[in-house]
């Protein structure tokens, strides 16, 4: 008796909630191009049955073991040869998406991957109950989704980890794909939702209840959502910092015509980016040239020089872009050319003592191979008495390169301290806009608004129950899934 009941759990268990959606396949590797492999992906219920028609063998495929196969079209009279390919098959549950898979890493020519493609393809056969067609953007995820293998928020953390371009930003992806963030909004859930308990109890028994026993209760419940209040602003705020490392840290290069900016640009970022003469003037727009700077996504922006006599139209819109984009910046690197005087004209003294003030800046004292060690010392004597700040001073020649290690090095220690991160050790976090923008609309107003409620217990559980379903929409546990679900996957490409 046992035996058959603990049988036919396990049988039940086995089955996937998508059991009877269609098989799909993609390419999960960069469509179009050449590459040495080529990886198609294939999840569902007919995964077997597709590697078993390509291989032209009946045999139970072993799971989770690579196997070198030859795959042939599906045209069994005319067994033509695709491709000789690496295959893995993984039984569900244990798999990304929790249902049957299997991965066909192919030889990475065109040609190669549209046969095998359009061999699954032709194996579909709806009529006969073999569902089978190509995945739409985000349908694997959306499946180990379903199929409990992942919430949101690890889901997400797929897509960032993908988007990633620089060490800090792949680190603070992993938070959401580790499934550290979920821990964090589950143990928040869980504290709502026993505080909810309480004022429940209160609300259905509380007649019975003395008087100083109710005010106990809403008064602790009171002082625990204060705590995670707090909490809650402390994640929000890391968020904010950490979306900066996702977007890049804005970069201004200040100076006058001919200081040497561009070519700053060009060293720092190691290529010909920036167009470089010694005619004064020659940068005329704002470019954006987005770097990774120690493991920073940082965006450094070559301005048109700056000075008060230039007459030339077009000049003069760059210099005003130019501000404009220093006001928009998170650092002004200032470079100065010691040859000429004054080393700092009027029109750039003013735009960072009133223009800019608020802006962190560094200055680089640039062509340093051009003048002795004296008249750098009389420059930095000078720009500190410029400016009513007083700001990092370093030198450098962009000639041959001494002092630009030790410039980045300025830079990457701004940007630590900029976004409360290292590189190595620290922990930043990435959450969707999505989940910022359900943080402060559901889960903190209804925080806040159960504070300034508690009085009232009915409204106060009420909003509680608000701040709870935030999360559960964050996560994808709870009422309005159907509303998020389609933002979230939309964002996935094609076989991921
Ligand atoms: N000797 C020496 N020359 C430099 C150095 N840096 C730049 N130059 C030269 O200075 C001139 C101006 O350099 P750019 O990088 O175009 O200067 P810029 O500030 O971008 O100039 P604008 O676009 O006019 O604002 C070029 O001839 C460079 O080769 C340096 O460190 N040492």
């Amino acid at each position: 008796m046992l035996k058959t009941a603990s049988w036919s759990k396990r049988a039940y268990s086995s089955v996937p909630v998508t059991y009877f959606h269609p098989t799909i396949y993609a390419l999960s590797t960069s469509p179009g191009q050449k590459s040495a492999i080529a990886v198609v992906r294939v999840t569902g219920t007919h995964s077997k049955y597709i590697l078993q028609q390509l291989t032209g063998s009946q045999n139970e495929p072993v799971a989770r073991r690579a196997s070198l196969r030859n795959l042939y079209s599906a045209v069994r009279e005319k067994k033509i040869l695709l491709d000789s390919s690496l295959t893995l098959y993984f039984a569900n549950p244990r798999s990304f998406t929790g249902e049957d898979m299997l991965e066909l890493h192919l030889h990475g020519g065109r040609a190669v991957v549209k046969s095998v493609l359009k061999a699954i393809e032709e194996l579909g056969d709806r009529k006969n109950g073999l569902d089978i067609r190509y995945a739409q953007p985000g349908e694997f995820s959306q499946r180990a989704f379903q199929n409990g293998r992942m919430d949101l928020t690890q889901i997400e953390g797929v897509g960032e980890l993908i988007d990633a371009e620089t060490e800090t930003q792949r680190r603070s992806a992993t938070s959401g794909l580790t499934g550290q963030n979920k821990q964090v909004f589950d143990r928040w859930r869980s504290t709502i939702v026993s505080n909810i308990a309480q004022l429940t109890a209160l609300i259905d028994f509380g007649d019975d209840a003395e008087i100083e026993d109710i005010d106990h209760i809403v008064e602790a419940a009171r002082q625990e959502m204060h705590g995670l209040r707090e909490e809650m602003h402390r994640f929000v705020r890391k968020v904010d910092r950490s979306s900066i490392l996702q977007n890049g840290i804005k970069v201004a290069l200040l100076g006058s015509p001919n200081a040497g900016k561009s070519s700053l640009l060009n060293c720092i970022t190691n290529e010909d980016t920036s167009n470089v003469s010694n005619i004064p003037g020659t940068t005329r727009d704002a470019i954006d040239v987005p770097i990774d700077v120690k493991g920073y996504k940082v965006v450094l922006c070559d301005t048109a020089g700056i000075r008060h006599e230039s007459e030339d139209r077009i000049e003069l819109e760059g210099i005003k872009r130019a501000k404009a984009k220093a006001f928009q910046c998170d650092l002004a690197v200032l470079v100065v050319d010691p040859t000429k005087k004054p080393y700092i004209g009027p029109g750039l003294r003013e735009l960072v003592n009133t223009g800019i003030p608020h802006k962190n800046t560094i200055i680089a004292i640039n062509k340093m191979d051009l003048v002795d060690p004296q008249t750098i010392k009389e420059v930095v004597l000078d720009l500190q008495t410029s400016f009513e700040k007083q700001f990092a001073i370093t030198s450098v020649s962009c000639r041959d390169l001494r002092g630009i290690e030790e410039l980045v090095n300025h830079l990457s220690a701004f940007f630590e301290e900029f976004t409360g991160t290292t590189t190595q050790d620290s922990d930043p976090i990435a959450v969707s806009r999505r989940v910022q923008e359900i943080m402060v609309k559901d889960v903190l107003f209804g925080v806040d608004e159960f504070l300034a409620s508690s009085e009232d217990i009915v409204m106060a559980s009420e909003n509680l129950n608000y701040a709870a379903d935030g999360i559960g929409k964050i996560t994808g546990q709870s009422v309005g899934i159907e509303e998020v679900l389609g933002v979230v996957f939309s964002r996935f490409c094609v076989g991921k």
